[in-house]
């Protein structure tokens, strides 16, 4: 990175927005390093965002170089190092998955190639807009010359909520329960588990499974925790009247800061839905997956050869088929484009599986073929 780091946020005057901007301006994240802040929203929100500058300046954050606003991707993400998309087509009512999908595609696509067109070619980028995982399987199949491995979508709040409630249950610091795992999509399908490598670090660094912990919850943990987990977004819109914006904002810097600064602890990880190039736990190749994962020098790698309960396979495969779902509504805008209309007829006599499968065998860094054309 530039001794300035650039960072881009879409969406930057929304709820999320608004309250992720002061942890990135305060060095929160990125500690005392300077940064830049380039704030993109669509033109009705530009007199807000000119407010939040306002505020900004007022804050006299003392790493904050500058605060660019713009309507304009390629001005927004010109040579920047990190971008956080948080901007997309919110969640109408009576509005099903696959038409917020179709309505997100669009806006993924241009995001993804204004970064592939002026990004630093060493960006990191977070997506948060739901659906994320496919809205980050977009962006990243656009920008063709970006590394899979730049790329991921925020699963890290479900970490935390479920985290807590281990905590709750357990009645110890949620700073003591480590590794549980969110597995699959920010959805009502991801599968929350505190058993397959969860554990409690007591203060004298002994570590004690979860499962020993929770034997007498065995059932609490497969049943009411996970539906708590799945549907904690629900039950806050449902309480506070809005969409968590507090919790995800606090969740999306915590990301950048695991994955870009920190890294995690030794034998931690933490939850990161990322591009499943490998074929992880049995995963269809080609989908954004939540995974576990360690961090180190900026990079995410998926944790290997934990064993799965039936259960949690079981889970893993609902989960799993709501993506490839996903990847064909998304894919049913994208084949309007010039890219994907090649794609699609490369690949129109295969299953939507096998297309997702061949396509990270047939390309070089793993990404859809499509991008490449
Ligand atoms: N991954 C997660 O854990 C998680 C958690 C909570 C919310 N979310 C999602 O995050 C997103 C933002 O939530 P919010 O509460 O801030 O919503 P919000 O509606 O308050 O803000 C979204 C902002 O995006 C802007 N926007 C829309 N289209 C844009 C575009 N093409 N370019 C730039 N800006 C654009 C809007 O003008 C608005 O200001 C939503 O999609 C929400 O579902 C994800």
């Amino acid at each position: 990175m530039n001794n300035v780091t650039k960072i881009a946020i879409s969406g930057a005057a929304g709820n999320i927005g608004y309250a992720l901007i002061p942890l990135l301006a305060s060095g929160y994240v990125f500690g005392d390093r300077p940064i830049e802040l380039r704030l993109l929203e669509i033109p009705h929100a530009l007199k807000a965002l000119a407010g939040i500058r306002m505020e900004l300046i007022d804050c006299a954050f003392p790493c904050l170089t500058d605060v660019l606003c713009t309507t304009d991707p390629l001005e927004a993400f010109e040579n920047a190092d990190v971008i956080v998309l948080v901007g997309g087509y919110p969640r109408k009512q009576g509005m099903e998955r696959k038409d917020l999908i179709q309505a997100n595609t669009n806006i993924f696509t241009t995001m993804g190639r204004a970064i592939d067109d002026v990004a630093s070619p060493d960006v990191k980028v977070l997506v948060v807009a739901n659906p994320a995982n496919t809205n980050c399987l977009v962006a990243l199949s656009e920008a063709s010359s970006i590394p899979t491995k730049n790329f991921c979508a925020l699963s890290y709040l479900d970490h935390q909520r479920a985290k807590a409630q281990i905590a709750i249950k357990l009645g110890v610091s949620t700073n003591c329960v480590k590794n549980v795992t969110i597995w699959g999509n920010h959805s009502e399908t991801q599968f929350p588990d505190a058993l397959t490598d969860g554990y409690f670090l007591s203060d004298n660094g002994e570590k004690i499974p979860l499962s020993s912990l929770l034997a007498n919850d065995l059932d609490w943990v497969s049943t009411d925790f996970v539906t708590l987990v799945q549907n904690r977004g629900k039950h806050v819109i449902e309480v506070r009247g809005n969409s968590s914006a507090l919790s995800a904002a606090q969740a999306t810097a915590d990301c950048l800061k695991t994955w870009l600064v920190t890294g995690t602890q030794d034998g931690e990880t933490v939850s990161m839905a990322v591009y499943n190039d490998k074929g992880y736990y049995g995963i269809k190749k080609g989908i954004v997956f939540s995974f576990p994962c360690e961090c180190k020098d900026g990079n995410w790698y998926v944790k290997n050869g934990l064993s799965l309960s039936d259960l949690a396979l079981e889970k893993l495969e609902i989960t799993e088929t709501e993506l490839l779902e996903e990847l064909e509504a998304a894919h049913n805008v994208l084949s309007k484009t010039s890219r994907f209309r090649a794609y699609s007829t490369a690949s129109s006599t295969m299953s939507l599986t096998s297309m997702a499968e061949s396509d990270t065998e047939l390309s070089t860094s793993g990404q859809f073929l499509a991008s490449r054309i």
